[in-house]
């Protein structure tokens, strides 16, 4: 089959202007009619910047320079009016909530047509047709601020969708979404490939389940610097040790290590930290929790699981006292919740919420770790060096002085998690901690939290990754149907069949890779 370059970088290159370095350095590759690429490379290596540069947003929209050039099916993109291509090439972002612009789903579908002068008669088809293909019909008439995080990242893949675009760009657009979620998503993007003709750039740090759809694979390195560019198989099959030396995940199916499951604290005797009993919330008179009962005990590490809209995020509020129970009653560290001073709170009880940006108050990455320090009295040598270490721990000096929202999304996910840290708090919540880290830094965040873990603190987090669970975690609660359906170790839940399925969920890769492994015929 003789593919044609639809978008081709020549010796192109790009600089922040707040950055010494050059963020891309000398690209040289095409991405060809009908092909799907995936492009990998460690947190803040660039992966992001290149898809805003190859559909023409950058340079123009940042303070940044570029040279070398981008040609789009032969034309240079600089002479394309501003805005033409965003039609073509698609970006589903990481953030699917900068994408947003009206207040209602249809809305927001309707608005996306309208500007591209869709006749009105077609509008209602064509976003009811969406909306069933990635199962949203539901929430058509649903405010998009009240979705949950992987429903908001549906609609941005809808928005986009609609346009029918040539190159969807997909900017780790699963990160989201619950297991099954995830693997329907793909699936909808391999159907769309079938019935559109598309190319695609795909953007993720776990390949494994994008693989039967990938064909090359583009390698970045932590320079900006195009180090590999080939065929998916050949790139994880002989070039596994350079891959993991830039921290890259290894696909489950090529993988000759396997990952040990780490050992676990036998935590579920101690003493407890904070006790739910028979908690429950409504939103606008609809249940979103009912009789929830839980324990988390000191030096515990639990992981709470479930769809999307599950509850999850709702739940972790309630523990932070963010939220107030319309019934039942929460014990932390053998007090109310309720009676906790506000002060005393924060400091014994940390949470990283889903979204870093809702976390960060100042201008610097320095200043948002120094930040809680200064706010309760340390001196400048201490918060110093606390925030020195703490940098360094989370790869983070460099990008010292840079503004928190000009980082990379595993950047942003590392400070936000680094600003908790300044004490050693009783209680950490985590919503999704690792999402978006490439495999080092992952490894490094849980081993961060292991050490936190060991001196005591209670560590729950809320995921998507059963990886995470299976390797980490003592205990595992499943919510589904606003209730507790599970709390037990992980492993004995990767037997239970049924209640994956209903809580749409999958075994961890480990348990899947008999399926898949000999088809490449790696040995292991
Ligand atoms: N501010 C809000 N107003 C009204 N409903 C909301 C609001 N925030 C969330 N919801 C609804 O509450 C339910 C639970 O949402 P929550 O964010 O807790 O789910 P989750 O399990 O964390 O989901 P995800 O895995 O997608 O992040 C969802 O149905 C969601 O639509
Ligand atoms: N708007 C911005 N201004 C200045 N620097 C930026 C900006 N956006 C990103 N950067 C920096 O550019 C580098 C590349 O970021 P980018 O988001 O492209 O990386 P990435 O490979 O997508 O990372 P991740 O895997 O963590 O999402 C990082 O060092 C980041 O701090």
């Amino acid at each position: 089959m003789s593919h044609k370059p639809v978008l081709t970088a020549e010796h192109y290159s790009f600089s922040y202007e707040t950055l010494d370095q050059p963020t891309l350095d000398d690209l040289t590759f095409s991405l060809y009619d009908n092909e799907a690429t995936l492009l990998i490379g460690p947190s803040g290596s660039g992966k992001s910047s290149l898809s805003l540069c190859l559909n023409g947003l950058y340079p123009d929209a940042v303070e940044g320079v570029a040279s070398g050039e981008i040609f789009y099916r032969g034309h240079l993109i600089k002479d394309f009016a501003k805005g033409a291509l965003n039609q073509q090439i698609g970006i589903v972002f990481q953030d699917p909530e900068s994408q947003f612009c009206m207040i209602t789903v249809e809305d927001e579908l309707a608005f996306t047509l309208e500007n591209c002068q869709v006749p009105r008669d077609e509008i209602e088809h064509r976003i009811n047709q969406i909306l069933n293909h990635i199962g949203m019909i539901d929430y058509k008439q649903q405010a998009i601020h009240t979705l949950s995080g992987g429903q908001k990242q549906k609609i941005a893949l809808a928005s986009v969708l609609l346009l029918e675009p040539d190159v969807l760009i997909l900017d780790e657009p699963t990160a989201n979404l619950d297991p099954m979620s995830r693997l329907e998503f793909i699936q909808l993007i391999e159907q769309l490939r079938m019935t559109m003709a598309l190319t695609i750039l795909i953007i993720e740090h776990q390949a494994d389940d994008w693989l039967k759809l990938i064909d090359r694979a583009l390698v970045l390195n932590q320079d900006g610097q195009l180090i590999e560019d080939g065929p998916v198989d050949t790139i994880f099959q002989t070039k596994q040790t350079v891959l993991m030396e830039h921290g890259i995940f290894i696909p489950e199916q090529y993988r000759r290590h396997n990952h040990p499951r780490k050992p676990t604290i036998d935590a579920v005797h101690r003493k407890p930290c904070l006790a739910m009993k028979n908690v429950s919330f409504s939103r606008n008179h609809s249940p979103i929790l009912q009789h929830i009962n839980m324990t988390f005990h000191q030096g515990e590490m639990i992981a709470i699981v479930g769809e999307n809209g599950a509850g999850k995020s709702t739940l972790l509020q309630l523990i932070a006292r963010l939220l107030q129970p319309n019934d039942g009653a929460i014990t932390f560290l053998e007090k109310s919740l309720n009676d906790w001073k506000e002060a005393a709170l924060r400091q014994h009880m940390g949470f990283v919420f889903q979204n870093p940006e809702h976390q960060f108050l100042t201008d610097t990455t320095y200043d948002e770790v120094a930040f809680s320090m200064t706010l309760n009295g340390y001196d400048y040598d201490t918060i110093n060096r606390r925030t020195t270490q703490l940098l360094s721990d989370f790869q983070l000096l460099q990008e010292k002085w840079q503004n928190p929202f000009a980082l990379s999304g595993g950047q942003k996910r590392r400070l936000s998690v680094a600003t908790m840290l300044d004490e050693t708090p009783d209680l950490l919540l985590f919503d999704e901690p690792t999402f978006g880290q490439d495999a080092q830094t992952t490894a490094e965040l849980m081993h961060l939290m292991t050490n936190i873990q060991k001196q005591g603190t209670t560590i729950v987090f809320v995921t998507h990754d059963m990886d995470l669970v299976d390797q980490y975690c003592e205990s595992v609660y499943v919510l589904h149907d606003q209730k507790v359906q599970y709390y037990n170790d992980p492993k004995t839940l990767w037997q239970q069949d049924t209640l994956l399925n209903q809580a749409r969920l999958r075994k961890p890769s480990r348990l899947e890779e008999e399926k898949v492994g000999v088809v490449h015929g790696v040995s292991r």
